[in-house]
């Protein structure tokens, strides 16, 4: 796999997730769900630098020009819920894509140290021969990757694959990259120290479908 961490460089977008781990100002989740589609759009503005481009004419008022521009033909598929604000930012970028959604969960059965993912909403049009972009905010065991990428097979073989998220752990990354082809990419904000006993990333974010969008009861 190709892991591109985009902190390893200065620039804004450490600022931002510096602003999503603040445990005073990711009490705004407005600010939060903002701050995932600021981070977001730099990602996908870096995931386009790896796409096929083509020349294109362009006719202006005064006169033509050619230019380059993005020839994949895009399926851009999020895991809900904190997938949607990264959602709707790649796709403010790739706003040429067709979408897909897909639901997974973390199920506690009787020890909230063991879990299952649960997949169960899915809408995807044909990935045969398209470029798969899988955006998920947080990849932590990796599990939610893998199960909603497992999921998405009947629906095509992708040419490439691009995972997308904002905050990784070691381990999740290592289990992603065993369970992926290797020419799969994986644009990742910033990489953290290690995964604690409940599966949460450290120092992480906390629960970034609740800072999202609000605390849900356990199913
Ligand atoms: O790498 P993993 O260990 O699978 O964890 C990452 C998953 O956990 C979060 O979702 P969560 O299960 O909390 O659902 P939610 O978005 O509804 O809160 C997150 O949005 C990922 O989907
Ligand atoms: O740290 C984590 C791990 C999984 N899901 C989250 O929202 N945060
Ligand atoms: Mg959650």
């Amino acid at each position: 796999m190709k892991i591109h961490n985009i902190s390893t460089e200065n620039s804004i977008l450490n600022s931002f997730i510096a602003e999503m781990r603040d445990i005073n100002i990711q009490k705004d989740s407005m600010r939060f769900r903002r701050n995932i589609e600021r981070i977001g759009e730099i990602l996908g503005y870096e995931l386009s630098k790896s796409l096929n481009y083509t020349r294109s004419k362009i006719n202006t008022p005064l006169g033509t020009c050619h230019m380059h521009v993005i020839a994949n033909d895009i399926v851009l598929c999020s895991i809900l819920r904190a997938g949607v604000p990264l959602h709707n930012s790649l796709l403010n970028y790739f706003d040429k894509a067709e979408n897909a959604f897909i639901s997974a969960y973390r199920h506690h059965k009787n020890n909230p140290e063991s879990f299952e993912i649960i997949v169960e909403y899915l809408a995807c049009p044909s990935l045969e021969g398209k470029t798969l972009i899988l955006a998920d905010p947080m990849l932590a065991t990796g599990q939610s990757m893998i199960a909603t990428y497992e999921a998405l097979k009947p629906f095509g073989n992708p040419e490439e694959v691009h995972l997308v998220s904002i905050i990784g752990a070691p381990e999740g990354i290592k289990l992603v990259e065993e369970h992926f082809h290797y020419d799969t990419h994986l644009w990742i904000g910033t990489v953290d120290e290690k995964l604690n006993d409940k599966s949460y990333i450290v120092p992480g974010i906390g629960d970034a479908g609740d800072l999202a969008f609000g605390e849900k009861l356990q199913q």
